[in-house]
């Protein structure tokens, strides 16, 4: 028997996504934010502390680098193995997007080497340690929002081996030329989940990101350059016990004519000996709902498969293993 699969209808909706000012009282802050992490998943901060010039200066360097021939990007940094220069192919397995791309690891050895494409590998330093103190902050305060340990999320980017990496994403300008007329939506990244703990984006005036709100509705998120757009990832929703939501978002395609979009996104993540675990504090009389995993397991299973797998089901407790 053929069974025939639902078509999704897809709706945009224009939804006020939460917007965090830092510089407000830190108790009030903490409490909006995991209310936004609860409902979305995502929200935005402002006077985040990460001082202009550092994002302005990480945002010129990298579009010097796109900016440059083919073979000089290949040349200089190699081809995405996953880390490196990329284009249009997203990952090992066959996804494919609008874009280019340099997916990079943050811990100073690695940008000692894989920076030589920056005139100035300072541009990459202080980018990474503005907005890994940044993460740091947000995850202490979701922490104090929880009521658990302060350092309960943040000692793993501290760590000096955290797994963290740093991608730009370069979205050229796709116009009804280069692809066939009336397709409307064109996907630039498409939809996924971030599999690591915390990710930060700083991206320029140009629009593309969008957060799922799930059954098909999909929420425009309007470019600031002066804010971060702050989501959940896998990790956290697994530290969380699913009480924060990994959100599922994706990029549309550039569509303005003459300009290109650039972002810039930080993913906070563990090292790969740590073991996820959600805190005692956060169970309480709720069972945990993901068994215990070390970071190195579920970055395997991550790259084992596609763009816009539901990861975590892999690694939830099934009703007859829980312990009553
Ligand atoms: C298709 C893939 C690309 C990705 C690894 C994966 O197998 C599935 C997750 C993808 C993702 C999404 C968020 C980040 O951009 C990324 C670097 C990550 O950690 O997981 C990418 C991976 C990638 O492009 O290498
Ligand atoms: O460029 C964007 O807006 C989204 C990129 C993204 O989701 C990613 O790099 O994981
Ligand atoms: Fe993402």
């Amino acid at each position: 028997m053929v069974v025939a699969t639902p078509i999704q209808i897809e709706k945009i909706r224009e939804v006020d996504v939460p917007v965090i000012d830092l510089s407000c009282k830190q108790s009030k802050v903490a409490k909006l934010i995991v209310k936004a992490c609860e409902e979305y998943g995502f929200f935005k901060v402002i006077n985040h502390g990460v001082p202009h010039h550092i994002i302005k200066n990480m945002e010129d360097e990298s579009f010097q680098f796109f900016d440059k021939p083919l073979p000089e990007k290949m040349k200089l940094v190699g081809s995405a193995d996953p880390f490196g220069y990329g284009s249009k192919n997203i990952g090992l397995g066959g996804d494919r997007g609008e874009l280019e791309y340099l997916l990079l690891q943050t811990n100073q050895n690695a940008i000692d080497d894989t920076s030589k494409f920056m005139r100035c590998r300072y541009a990459v330093s202080s980018y990474v340690d503005g907005v890994r103190e940044l993460a740091c902050e947000l995850l202490e305060l979701m922490a104090k929002g929880l009521g658990v340990p302060p350092s309960s999320f943040s000692h793993f980017l501290k760590c000096f081996n955290s797994d963290s990496l740093l991608r730009l994403n370069h979205y050229p300008p796709v116009t009804h030329t280069s692809h066939s007329s009336f397709q409307r939506g064109i996907i630039g990244f498409g939809e996924h989940s971030d599999p690591q703990i915390l990710t930060l984006l700083a991206s320029n005036f140009v629009p593309g990101l969008q957060i799922s709100l799930g059954n098909g509705v999909w929420v425009p998120v309007s470019p600031d350059p002066l804010a971060f757009c702050v989501n959940i990832g896998d990790v956290l929703q697994a530290m969380t016990n699913g009480r924060f939501v990994s959100v599922r978002h994706r990029a549309m395609a550039n569509s303005l004519p003459t300009q290109s979009r650039l972002s810039m996104v930080f993913f906070g993540a563990p090292p790969p000996e740590a073991t996820i675990v959600c805190p005692l504090q956060l169970l309480k009389q709720n069972k945990p709902v993901y068994r215990a995993f070390t970071w190195a397991e579920y970055k395997s299973h991550t790259y084992a498969h596609r763009l816009g797998e539901v990861r975590l089901d892999h690694f939830k407790i099934s009703d007859d293993e829980k312990v009553t």
